[in-house]
């Protein structure tokens, strides 16, 4: 039955119905597609098969034409991020409705420490998502190492959080060097927690930045001229090759160049458990917007690593096609046209970051899907099933069968729309997508049961979110010793294969 929901004075008009049933439309996970209705029951997927008679009082949507599909999850953002001198302009409530809005009801958030707290800095990051209108999860960057940062790692695995950010960029800022790094993955390899980097060479970005800027170029081109692919290439291969050696699989953000796909690509084919995440912006965009004429659209293009030339990024999409790279991001990072004016002058001073919560869904179904390079099975697997697998929430998250949360959204294929700031929901005043048309239309979300994007409108309340915990020791983890002390163990047996593991006695020792 429907229960009248009055969600408080501003939404009197919405219902939340507990009974769904989306009848007549193709169901799609990233395993299998069939012509199926989807019943919904109290937040849950109730059953999957064909003909469902709708219960008395459900509410039944008309699916026929469209997909019917696992809701986005979207597993690096930053909302509310206070950086580079400003603080993100899209808060939990603001960035995401954006998200429900484009079919996204999923996102990891990055928890940074506060003073290097990590403790302080996941409250932090609690509090600010006490705005929430969705689900969400946490990683938890990692900016300094010692005892104190080490302990609170344990702490925060059995808090929900398992995955750990290391930024190899950003030098006097989130940047840790080597040495951190290595106790960082050791610790990450003791527990069970997946790492991640953000992998640029940050003290050639510091170098790169300051000739650059020395040599008279001071709009945002001179941010893409000051950190080439190179020295992503050469980050994520040292990362890669420091991850192997203590042992543990890695996760690295935002790829953005052919350099370093071909360092993840080459890891896999070593057998390596490396995981590269695409940003939609990598995919969809080039780098000609840095030098635009116009100062706010420039800048509006400056994040970091720089979106690179056009053949990078169709070399990103046949890798993502390919299995080269596992699944697609946005880093939305919001910082609205006053916010970024902060760098006219100094593109070193830009705050860095683009858009993307409300558009990855369209943007990839338009340059995946409806490009031809992938099968809408594809997307599914590369825009929710594999994130929800990563970070061991699936089949929770990130399917539609019985007993899954229900999280699912309606793709209208035959619906064009163009993308624009106009007509976002996001708080931010420019669109890094803007004017994109797109072939296919999210035109329902359901979060959770909750009709929330309906008809064109959102239906949605502040602090109606819901914390995910993420559990440790997902597919990614088989067999890792808990304790971490067989790390040495295991380097000497590794590495001292053909002459024996154990040490020689030597008669001059
Ligand atoms: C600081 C954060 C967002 N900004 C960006 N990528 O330019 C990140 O580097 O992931
Ligand atoms: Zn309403
Ligand atoms: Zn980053
Ligand atoms: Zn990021």
């Amino acid at each position: 039955m429907t229960i009248l929901v009055l969600l408080g004075s501003r939404n009197a008009c919405c219902v939340t119905a507990t009974v769904i049933l989306i009848k007549g439309g193709e169901v799609v996970n990233h395993d299998l597609q069939m012509k199926a209705d989807v019943l919904i029951k109290d937040g849950l997927i109730a059953e999957v098969a064909p003909n469902i008679k709708a219960p008395a009082g459900a509410k039944v949507i008309d699916a026929s034409g469209s997909y019917v599909m696992p809701g986005g999850i979207d597993p690096h953002t930053h909302l509310a991020m206070p950086f580079m001198g400003q603080v993100a302009c899209d808060d939990f409530y603001s960035g995401q409705a954006a998200a429900l809005a484009g079919g996204t009801t999923m996102h990891i958030d990055f928890a940074l420490p506060v003073n290097h707290n990590l403790l302080a800095g996941f409250k932090e990051w609690q509090a600010k998502a006490q705005l929430a209108c969705a689900d969400y999860g946490f990683h938890m960057a990692v900016t300094k190492w010692n005892s104190q940062v080490a302990e609170d790692m344990g702490k925060l695995v059995q808090q929900g959080i398992n995955s750990f950010k290391f930024f190899m960029a950003y030098k006097g800022a989130l940047m840790v060097n080597d040495e951190e790094l290595l106790q960082g993955f050791v610790r990450c390899r003791q527990l069970g927690a997946l790492p991640q980097v953000h992998a640029e060479n940050g003290e050639a970005v510091a170098l790169g930045q300051q000739l650059v800027f020395e040599a008279g170029i001071t709009g945002p081109e001179g941010h893409a001229l000051s950190r080439p692919a190179v020295l992503e290439g050469e980050a994520t291969g040292r990362a890669i090759r420091l991850a192997s050696f203590v042992g543990v699989p890695l996760y690295v953000v935002h790829v953005m160049s052919i350099d370093a796909m071909e360092e993840v690509a080459r890891a896999r084919k070593a057998g390596l458990p490396i995981i590269g995440e695409p940003v939609a912006s990598g995919l969809a965009l080039d780098e000609s917007a840095m030098w635009d004429a116009n100062f706010t659209k420039a800048a509006a293009a400056v994040m970091s690593p720089p979106i690179r030339s056009k053949q990078h990024g169709v070399a990103l999409k046949k890798a993502l096609a390919g299995g080269l790279l596992q699944l697609v991001a946005t880093d939305h990072a919001v910082f609205n046209s006053s916010q970024k004016a902060v760098g006219r002058g100094d593109f070193r001073v830009i705050p860095n970051g683009v858009n993307g919560l409300e558009e990855r869904m369209h943007v990839v179904w338009q340059e995946m899907v409806v490009s031809g390079l992938i099968t809408p099975r594809d997307f599914v697997r590369i825009t929710s099933t594999a994130a929800a697998q990563i970070f061991n929430v699936y089949p929770r998250k990130g399917c539609i069968a019985p007993g899954s949360d229900a999280d699912v959204i309606v793709l209208d294929p035959r619906v064009k729309h163009t993308i624009s700031a106009a007509t976002h929901h996001s708080r931010i005043d420019t669109n890094v997508y803007e004017g994109k048309e797109i072939q296919g239309k999210v035109t329902v979300t359901i979060s959770r049961g909750r009709l929330v994007w309906f008809e064109g409108k959102l239906n949605v309340e502040p602090g109606s979110g819901r914390f995910i915990p993420l559990p440790t020791h997902g597919p990614l983890f088989d067999g890792i010793d808990k304790a971490g002390a067989d790390t040495a163990a295991r380097l000497v047996k590794a590495f001292a294969a053909e002459n024996g593991a154990t040490p020689v006695v030597r008669e001059d020792a």
